[in-house]
């Protein structure tokens, strides 16, 4: 059985064309297939009532997302055709030329694989993708949307300084910003949406998280009420809005005082694709003598570490041995 199933994940696998292949492939797909089966994937916790959302904050930064960058409302897509998705397939981020199109990063590791398909955009300064391996219809979009999230994490991240006492270029002077890596997610519209997942829940590790999501839905995050109870809200679209994510860094730096949020995708029965474009921040810097940990203004003898301090080798480390998935990191 076993074997049966790795044998099944390497066809998938050499396939090359991920989950939008199993569902464009003429004959289409009816059910799910069993790799991508979580049992009882929505057992964990129940839903929120109708009313508990999402705060919306308005920034007002200078100018609107959809102003930004050319065609595509500004937004990369994702439209490629299976032979451009074949040629950029593979999970090897260092052999792809910063430009990877694979599905599920952690295919042969996770118990289930989950109903969806990746392009990995390296955005680091000083790792910029080929560009003879840049999906054509992202070229002119990456920049801008680089340019634009950047700025929103660089407000935001300001912001939550502000919010633990410290003065806003902290975390920007230890190269919180630096470390870019885009994931543009592809979830198809998928036949028995209770049967699978889009992404299963995991926090982001970096720094924070910034996210655009088409119409589609399927975001949910953890929220725990008054009474230690969990349940999951939905993060619904709302046009031009960006969701951001606190990651375990932040949390680690903040020593607790922001916590870094559990998400998911869920599948729905909608017929339509979710997209969503996450730009995840980590330090840049990452050498064996800079360590990350608790700020030290942050902590005080009432008020402990609850971190040791550590180098970015260490920590990366440890994501990858605990994690099912190494959402962010690169
Ligand atoms: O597609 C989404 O909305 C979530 C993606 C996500 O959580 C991730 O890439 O870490
Ligand atoms: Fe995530």
């Amino acid at each position: 059985m076993a074997t049966d199933r790795a044998a099944l994940l390497k066809a998938f696998d050499e396939s090359r064309t991920g989950v939008r292949g199993l569902v464009e492939s003429g004959s289409g797909v009816s059910s799910v297939p069993d790799l991508f089966v979580h049992p009882d994937p929505y057992a964990s916790a129940p839903l929120a009532p109708p009313g508990i959302s999402i705060p919306i904050v308005d920034l007002s930064l200078p100018a609107p997302l959809a102003a930004r960058g050319g065609g595509g409302g500004g937004r990369p897509q994702l439209g490629l055709l299976p032979p451009q998705r074949a040629a950029l397939y593979g999970r090897d981020a260092a052999g792809g030329g910063g430009v990877n199109y694979y599905s599920n990063i952690d295919l042969y590791r996770s118990p289930a694989a989950s109903w969806r398909d990746s392009i990995r955009v390296e955005l680091d300064p000083n790792r910029r993708p080929d560009p003879f391996r840049m999906p054509h219809a992202c070229l002119a979009d990456v920049p801008g949307w680089d340019a634009h999230a950047t700025a929103v994490a660089r407000a935001v991240l300001g912001l939550l300084s502000e919010g633990f006492g410290v003065a806003p270029p902290e975390l920007e002077e230890m190269s919180c910003l630096e470390g870019k890596v885009m994931f543009c997610h592809y979830y198809p519209a998928c036949p028995e949406p209770e049967r699978t997942v889009g992404i299963v829940a995991h926090t982001d590790a970096g720094v924070l998280t910034v996210l655009a999501q088409n119409g589609v839905g399927g975001l949910q995050v953890k929220h725990t009420d008054a009474d230690g109870r969990d349940q999951w809200v939905d993060v619904k679209p709302v046009p031009g809005a960006l969701v951001i994510n606190v990651g375990d860094l932040l949390q680690i730096m903040s020593n607790d005082k922001y916590n870094s949020v559990e998400h998911r995708v869920i599948m729905n029965a909608q017929d339509k694709a979710r997209v969503s474009i996450a730009i995840f921040f980590t330090p840049g810097k990452k050498g064996d003598s800079v360590l990350y940990g608790p700020l030290p203004e942050l902590v005080s003898s009432g008020n402990p570490p609850k971190y040791r301090n550590f180098t970015m080798s260490e920590f990366l480390e440890t994501i990858l041995r605990a994690r099912p998935c190494e959402q962010g990191l690169n």
